[in-house]
Order: C-alpha cells, then sequence, then structure tokens
C-alpha cells in the first residue's frame, strides 16, 4: 500500500499523521510496526490517522495507534498536531474542532499565537474506570515492582497513567521502573508510567515511559494525569507549567468533575510517502 503521510511532533513526541479521508487506508498491526520503526520505516512514537466522522456533532473521528501496533483511546500532543494536520491540508477552517477518539469526543483550538489548546475531558480516578485492579480508593497506592515498591497515583484520561513523585526526573530510574510499571499485572490494559518532580505549586518536571512507545520526549495525557495527581495530593495548584524533555506544557484543572485543559505547541517536519 502506498501512503502520503505527513511527520509532526508535539513537544518532540512524534508522528506519522495520515489522512483516511482522501487514501483509503487500512493497516495490519505489523505495516503499522514498519512506519513507527526508526530504522526500517519512517520513525514515530505513535501513528495518527485521521478519518470522516461518524456522529452528527462531531468534524472528524481520530485514531492513535502506539509504535508497538496497539490502538489506543487518546494522545494530547496528538490532539495539537491533529488540528494543525486538518488546517494545513484543508480539511477544515475552523479553529475551533469536535474530534472523536476511542474514548469520546474532545476538542482542540487553534490559537491565534500558533499554539493549541484543548479540552482533554474529565480525568478519571476510580480505579476500575482507568482500569486499575485496587483494593481500594486510595489517591496513593503501593505498588510492588521487582524487587521495591513505589508509592503510585492512577488517573484515566482516556488512557490510563500510574504517577509517581521523583525527587529529580534526572536520576530517575526510568529505564527500570518503567516496562515493569507499563506491564504491571495491577493495569490490565498495561499504562503509562510517569515521573513527576514538584518544583513549586505551579511547576512540576515530568518524565513518562509511555504504553506502547516507551519513554518520549513529552506526553500530553501523562502531563494531564500528573496535574491531576498533584492537585489532588494538595501539592500543585492550577495552572501548572509542565517541563517535559522536549519543551513546556501548560495545564489548567479546577478539580473533580472539571475538564483538564492543555496547551502547547505542534510542528509540522515534513511530508513524504512510502511503501508499506
Ligand atoms: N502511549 C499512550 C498513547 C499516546 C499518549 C501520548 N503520546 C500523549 O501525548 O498523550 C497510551 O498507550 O495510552
Amino acid at each position: 500500500m502506498k501512503l502520503t503521510f505527513v511527520k509532526m511532533h508535539g513537544l518532540g513526541n512524534d508522528f506519522v499523521v495520515l489522512d483516511g479521508i482522501r487514501q483509503s487506508i487500512a493497516l495490519t498491526p505489523a505495516q503499522l510496526r514498519l512506519l513507527a520503526d526508526r530504522h526500517f520505516g519512517v520513525g514515530c512514537d505513535q501513528i495518527l490517522l485521521v478519518e470522516e466522522a461518524r456522529q452528527p456533532d462531531v468534524d472528524f473521528r481520530y485514531r492513535i495507534f502506539n509504535a508497538d501496533g496497539s490502538e489506543v483511546e487518546q494522545c494530547g500532543n496528538g490532539a495539537r498536531c491533529f488540528v494543525r494536520f486538518v488546517h494545513e491540508q484543508g480539511l477544515s477552517a475552523k479553529s475551533e474542532i469536535r474530534v472523536e477518539t476511542l474514548c469520546g469526543v474532545i476538542v482542540p483550538r487553534l490559537e491565534d499565537d500558533g499554539t493549541v489548546s484543548v479540552d482533554m475531558g474529565v480525568p478519571v480516578l476510580a480505579p476500575a474506570r482507568i482500569p486499575f485492579l485496587s483494593a481500594s480508593d486510595d489517591l496513593v497506592q503501593t505498588l510492588r515492582i521487582a524487587d521495591h515498591e513505589i508509592a503510585i497515583t492512577a488517573v484515566g484520561m482516556g488512557n490510563p497513567h500510574a504517577v509517581q513523585l521523583v525527587d529529580d526526573v534526572a536520576t530517575a530510574a526510568v529505564e527500570h521502573e518503567g516496562p515493569l510499571i507499563e506491564r504491571h499485572p495491577c493495569f490490565p490494559q498495561r499504562v503509562n508510567a510517569g515521573f513527576m518532580q514538584v518544583v513549586d505549586r505551579q511547576a512540576i518536571r515530568l518524565r513518562v515511559f509511555e504504553r506502547g512507545a516507551g519513554e518520549t520526549l513529552a506526553c500530553g495525557t501523562g502531563a494531564c494525569a500528573a496535574v491531576v495527581a498533584g492537585i489532588s495530593r494538595g501539592l500543585l495548584d492550577s495552572p501548572v507549567r509542565v517541563e517535559t524533555r522536549g519543551g513546556m506544557l501548560n495545564i489548567a484543572w479546577n478539580g473533580l468533575g472539571t475538564p483538564v485543559l492543555m496547551t502547547g505547541p505542534a510542528v509540522t517536519v515534513f511530508k513524504g510517502e512510502i511503501e508499506v
């Protein structure tokens, strides 16, 4: 199958973006993994597939696939790149776009200054809905990984996140603990593992070992989940500046039952075509 694609990134979390409206696209997990392969394919953390809307009050559908070929519910950095993509491709001139994802409708908005803000929906802390197999609803839970225990807060942003506090993200055991947390049996659909350093009440540093992709330079839903965890634990006040290895995101949340608002950049790098 010959595909035209656009390579994009949100703070270095990079994507192959496909127009599934003007191209007929049906990719197997193996083809998705090839696209994402940084040696044998284009290379990316996730593939984003833009499709026609399937419900009346929505402009588009957007599907998200991790580099391992798994389809997932949500991608924050991807949502910002999605709205820049549909504008640059002439698929829409709306500044605010309603887009359906596997976990519901989100509303990214292209701002006048070129940044993109996204209503990421209402976060979930109830373990069963994350899903997180837990004996309690406590905000901080102990997880045993290999030879030690860690304290995590599980947050659902459509996709699952396990956020832990660290003293310094630069020395956090992301490479060692990330894969162990990702595949912990308490997370039946696996999980994204966040490592959060609190700088002050309105600033954190964050690294995320992503489900299905490994550590990325930034994770939009991970930033949302970390801020929700920090505010819920009384450690942060909204809005919060989230410093990732790829740059800065701004996250605002007014508490339980309200949506998380994320603002950050979206960049088009190059266009291309590939046979998969
Ligand atoms: N790895 C994530 C999907 C991509 C999320 C991330 N790239 C973002 O910006 O939110 C998962 O399996 O839930």
